[in-house]
């Protein structure tokens, strides 16, 4: 054997021996970051590539996977301030597959070493947090530790003591001699933005993620410190346990764990195949990810019979009865590169980051929203820094934290402009208190009436063909000719072909929102944008103007929804269209009516008020109906016909096909349905499109009939008990 070892290591060709140590020490220090700073500079899924790497290497040059390698061994033996404890048993890592094919390789490997077995699978989320092993000796908490190597830890118990959830004492009187209890201790997101605000105010470095919050706030040297986080932990393993016999599978260990007071998680399955296995990933892989309190970055299969993982054993860093199935990432490292400011249609002016294009969750991010300058402030951020983006669903994507260790001083704080960036109008509060700033030039703003036009324009409201961001940039502030064809929104109805086809704008970079110049020439590049190279209208401009005319007889609710009026969405919009019927009958209306109105209210009522007050406001109406636009539904509620919805109430969750989330409102309501956001026992049926959330749970808890997309036709079209006819099973 020494001899075939010392013959392979000479085969080795010396580049791939100075990689694997290259990589090595890379990957000991990223780990001494991560571990003991709490701080690292390079994101997960950047570090388990490394490792992977590495891993790879040793799989061509098996003489390269010494003991020693990083890849043999837990992570975490390292020298700190802590005292270093043992572990009475080891607490191990977990292998990882990224796949169906490498999960369903760990399955057969399963399969065969148990052959004739009976066996199940336990199905758990993976806990995106810190390991820490809690010892109780007769019941008492006597001491906790991080994981370390998985042979030595920290000893933090004075800080661990300081989380509610973790009792001192178990519960009953049926406790182990001695028992070491694993779990993870997560900081929750929500908590997150505040904690960081706090460092930040007290001139402390703020964390990157709620990972590393989780884990410096727990290693502080200080245990008052630890006291004011809101850690908390989810147990997911038992180690040593003497005196107590009777645990043959860990599900009902885990049962027992709860009535001794632990936290156990309510999210653990047990199935009876992998096809079970694969129902659970998939299952918590879409919007449920986010549904969970706490963040996941996988799922964790493990051999439910306890005899069973003992004749599977473990290698020296992973249990071979257990499997850890990672999730797409959905946090990645960038650097901000800038933070701009852009102006919304009704003149709110938001900071938003500008990065170096990332994908995340398989999207390229490239803008990250801030929502305002005591954002930007709260967060801790720099222009210039490495930051944690986080893209989570179909959530916006937001930047989570700095990385402040990979700061090299060139990095320069935001500044909040005075002026608004298109008008030059400087900037206000709406009223006092207000933290968003606004451009009071609501009228002639070029961003607000764009961004007005385009929502004006949009499906949401008036849904007009060939009316996109383009052509509303283009015809409220063209390059030519000098007047604008919309000098506001009024002038929508009075488009003529004359007037759109002399219309030149810059060609715009999508990126920048730079006018694009000729390579060449180095000029901005310009172009007709309604007349084709003879000077005659495009074929898509003849096909606006007729989209335009019929926009006309859209329903006075989305009319109503187009004007921008504050606070009066969709949902408003519907209810005012419903209840007053006309344009002239809401503005003649009182406060008082206004607010009483069902889905109306004081703030709206205050709002209309306040929009109506404005000549220019009611100009754009006077235009309009001189156009031609009736903005009165021409029949009343009433005799709109029968109400076959009357009495229901129902509830939209997850992404339609065919129809928005107010598009499917408006059907319902328009039929008598009342819609609501949550689900109870008083719902009568709960509509899925895609990625449902915890609402489709919530209504197979309740037995509430639920409806998919097809099952939501059948209900518009011929009423709640056809529906109820084709409603998924609930449950069993
Ligand atoms: N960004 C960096 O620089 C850096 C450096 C080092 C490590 N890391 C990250 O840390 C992790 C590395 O690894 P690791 O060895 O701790 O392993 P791991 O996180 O991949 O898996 C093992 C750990 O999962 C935890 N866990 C969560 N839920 C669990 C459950 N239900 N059952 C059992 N265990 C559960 C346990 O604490 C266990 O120790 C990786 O995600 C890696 O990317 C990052
Ligand atoms: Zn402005």
């Amino acid at each position: 054997m020494a001899g075939d070892k010392q013959q392979a290591e000479t085969a080795v060709p010396a580049e791939a021996r100075d990689k694997h140590a290259q990589l090595a020490e890379q990957i000991e220090e990223h780990r001494f970051r991560y571990y003991v700073k709490d701080a690292p500079v390079i994101s997960d899924a950047e570090f388990d590539q490394l490792l992977k790497t590495l891993e790879t290497l040793e799989e061509q040059y098996p003489e390269l996977r010494t003991p020693d390698s990083p890849t043999q061994k837990v992570a975490g033996s390292y020298a700190t301030e802590f005292t270093a404890v043992e572990h009475r048993q080891r607490m191990l890592s977990l292998d990882n597959t990224f796949n169906d094919d490498e999960l369903a390789a760990w399955a057969d490997r399963i399969a065969r070493e148990l052959g004739e077995q009976e066996y199940h699978f336990l199905c758990e989320l993976k806990v995106d947090g810190l390991a820490v092993n809690l010892t109780y000796e007769r019941g008492r908490l006597t001491r906790a530790a991080t994981r370390g190597d998985g042979r030595t830890g920290e000893d933090i118990t004075p800080n661990v003591r300081t989380i509610a959830e973790i009792p001192d004492r178990l519960q009953g009187d049926d406790v182990p001699d001695l028992v070491e209890i694993r779990g993870e201790v997560y900081f929750p997101m929500e908590k997150f933005e505040e904690l960081n605000a706090r460092l930040v105010a007290a001139g402390d470095k703020p964390f990157a993620n709620p990972r590393n919050a989780a884990a410096g706030s727990l290693r502080q040297k200080d245990p008052r410190v630890t006291a004011t986080r809101p850690l908390h932990m989810v147990v997911h393993g038992i180690g040593a346990l003497e005196g107590f016999t009777g645990m043959t599978r860990l599900s009902q260990a885990y049962d027992l764990l709860k009535t001794w007071g632990l936290p156990t998680s309510s999210h653990n399955r047990v199935v009876d195949d992998l096809d079970g296995v694969r129902q659970f990933i998939a299952y918590y892989d879409g919007e449920m990810r986010h549904s969970v309190e706490h963040e996941i970055d996988g799922a964790v299969v493990k051999l439910d019979e306890i005899r069973l993982q003992g004749r599977l054993g473990s290698t020296a860093r992973a249990p071979r009865w257990a499997i850890a199935y990672k999730y797409a990432p959905e946090e990645v490292n960038t650097k901000l590169i800038d933070i701009k400011v852009g102006v919304g249609r009704t003149g709110r002016v938001t900071p938003y980051a500008q990065v170096e294009p990332v994908t995340v969750a398989g999207s390229e991010v490239e803008f990250a929203t801030l929502h305002n300058q005591e954002v930007v402030k709260a967060k801790g951020v720099l222009i210039g820094d490495t930051v944690v983006i986080r893209k989570a669903g179909d959530v916006i994507p937001e930047i989570l934290g700095p990385v402040v260790d990979l700061r090299d001083g060139s990095e320069r704080e935001f500044v909040m402009p005075g002026e608004c960036p298109e008008c030059g109008t400087p900037l206000r509060p709406m009223k006092e208190g207000d933290i968003d700033l606004r451009c009071p030039n609501a009228r002639t703003c070029p961003a607000q009436l764009r961004e007005r036009v385009s929502y004006l324009a949009g499906r949401e409201c008036l849904d007009i063909e060939h009316f996109g961001d383009v052509a509303a940039a283009a015809l409220t502030r063209p390059l030519e000719p000098a007047d604008p064809p919309l000098v506001d929104e009024g002038d929508l109805f009075d488009l003529t072909v004359e007037k759109l086809l002399p219309i030149k704008a810059y060609v715009l970079d999508q990126d920048s929102g730079l006018p694009k110049r000729d390579p060449k020439t180095g000029e901005e590049k310009v172009v007709t944008v309604f007349a084709n190279q003879k000077g005659e209208p495009k074929k898509n401009t003849l096909a606006l103007l007729e989209n335009i005319e019929a926009a006309k007889q859209r329903p006075l609710a989305r009319f109503l929804n187009g004007l921008s009026i504050r606070h009066v969405g969709p949902v408003a919009a519907q209810a005012l269209a419903r209840e007053f019927r006309s344009i002239d009958r809401i503005e003649q209306a009182s406060e008082e009516e206004l607010a009483t109105t069902d889905g109306v209210g004081p703030i709206i009522a205050a709002a209309l008020k306040e929009w109506f007050a404005e000549d220019w406001h009611r100009e754009i109406i006077r235009k309009w109906k001189a156009a031609g636009v009736p903005m009165e539904d021409q029949s009343s509620g009433e005799d709109e016909g029968p109400r076959p919805l009357e009495g229901l109430t129902v509830v939209v969750t997850g992404t339609l096909e065919n129809f928005t989330r107010d598009g499917a409102k408006e059907a319902l309501q328009s039929r008598g349905a009342k819609v609501t956001g949550s689900v109870s026992k008083k719902t009568s049926f709960v509509v899925v499109g895609d990625n449902p959330g915890s609402k489709y749970d919530k209504a197979m808890q309740l037995k509430v009939p639920v409806l998919n997309e097809d099952g939501f036709g059948v209900l518009l079209e011929q009423g709640p008990e056809a529906a109820a006819e084709v409603a998924l099973p609930t449950g069993e």
